[in-house]
């Protein structure tokens, strides 16, 4: 049995595409990280409903429709009513700030290895980008203990054991939005051939920078795996393109989640929900620091396109075998394995 930390170590990357700058040390944005032009949509005048994604109200009585629209016109909703405790929230925001403020050459030492999926870096999609990012990330999958050790030798127990609750509700969380998904789809749990799940933790940060239009958060992506949780606690940055419009910011709200579909998602549901396209903004502000869930079957599992209306738009593959070929063509993935 593969894991998913396997199949990434599937796709080894360059160190130069992993090693993040040292943020500190710059006062200007150095070309390695000048982007040439970011365009900031929608210019021309939209009503609200077309510049903010859903807010759902998990308690909510018809929340299954709620979530089934959401995910069919955004691919992304924020969610309220979660029962994550915000002690919880405040504790893993803390404990991550608490790393990347560590200097660069102490986060140095908990680097992810060119074959590894943990650990400290630039983002994956880094090495299809001629310019840098104005990011810096920790991965963890499971057990964050040997990496929080080299950070702190004698002082790990508190980042691991907020990592460990944190993933802990995460995955409570995730199949109960997962249940609420199958049904706005009108899929039986038993139609998907998986039953558990594996998951990621992302922690990611983003410094003050010096230049915000010049220099990019995180470029463009699509999310990978089924579904991710976002806690971004309450400085902006995060911005989804919806089609039509243009780049839309999902702003802040205290105390809530963002959920938004990945790729995986849009396969299982032959294309009924849209992955989600987004991306993070630089700020000139504020340390920006979020935390991301990424939720999905096992490694093994094969994805089948459901829809009892509709012939399948995607050939059936493992989720391994989608990672494998997302790490060769990144957004072209996607129409690669279109029938
Ligand atoms: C389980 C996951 C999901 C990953 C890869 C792996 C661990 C890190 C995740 C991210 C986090 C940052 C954006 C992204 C696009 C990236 O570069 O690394 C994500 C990616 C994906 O969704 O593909
Ligand atoms: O920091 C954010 O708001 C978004 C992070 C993100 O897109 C990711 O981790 O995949
Ligand atoms: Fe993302």
């Amino acid at each position: 049995m593969s894991t998913l930390s396997e199949a990434y170590a599937d796709s080894p990357l360059h160190l130069q595409h992993i090693i993040p700058m040292d943020f500190e040390s710059v006062q200007t944005v150095p070309d390695s990280h000048s982007w040439p032009q970011i365009t900031d949509f929608p210019p021309a005048v939209r009503s609200d409903e077309e510049l903010t994604i859903p807010i759902i109200d998990l308690t909510a009585p018809h929340v299954v429709e709620l979530v089934g629209d959401a995910c069919r016109t955004w691919g992304m909703f924020q969610v309220t009513g979660h029962g994550v405790p915000s002690i919880l929230l405040e504790d893993v925001e803390s404990e991550a700030r608490r790393l990347f403020e560590l200097p660069a050459r102490q986060k140095i030492k908990a680097l992810r290895s060119p074959g590894g999926a943990t650990g400290y870096g630039a983002a994956r999609i880094a090495p299809f980008f001629s310019k840098n990012m104005w990011h810096e990330g920790f991965t963890i999958m499971g057990s964050s203990v040997d990496h929080a050790r080299e950070l702190w030798p004698h002082d790990y127990k508190r980042f691991c054991d907020a990592m460990d609750d944190y993933q802990k509700k995460m995955k409570v969380l995730s199949y109960k939005l997962w249940l609420l998904i199958l049904k706005s789809l009108d899929i039986t749990e038993e139609q998907v051939n998986w039953s558990s799940s594996d998951g990621a933790l992302q922690l990611n940060s983003y410094p003050c920078c010096p230049d915000p239009n010049r220099a990019i958060g995180l470029a463009p992506h699509t999310d990978t795996l089924l579904l991710t949780i976002l806690h971004q606690s309450n400085s902006n940055g995060l911005q989804i393109f919806r089609d039509g419009v243009g780049w839309v910011s999902v702003s802040p709200l205290s105390g809530a989640l963002v959920v938004n579909a990945g790729d995986l998602l849009h396969i299982v549901s032959n294309g009924r929900f849209s992955t989600a396209y987004h991306r993070v903004m630089a700020n000139q502000a504020c340390h920006r620091v979020s935390i991301a869930y990424f939720y999905g079957p096992p490694a093994e599992s094969l994805m089948v396109p459901v829809c009892e209306t509709q012939f399948p738009l995607y050939r059936s593959l493992t989720v391994k075998e989608y990672i494998s070929i997302k790490a060769k063509h990144l957004e072209k993935a996607l129409l690669l394995i279109r029938i």
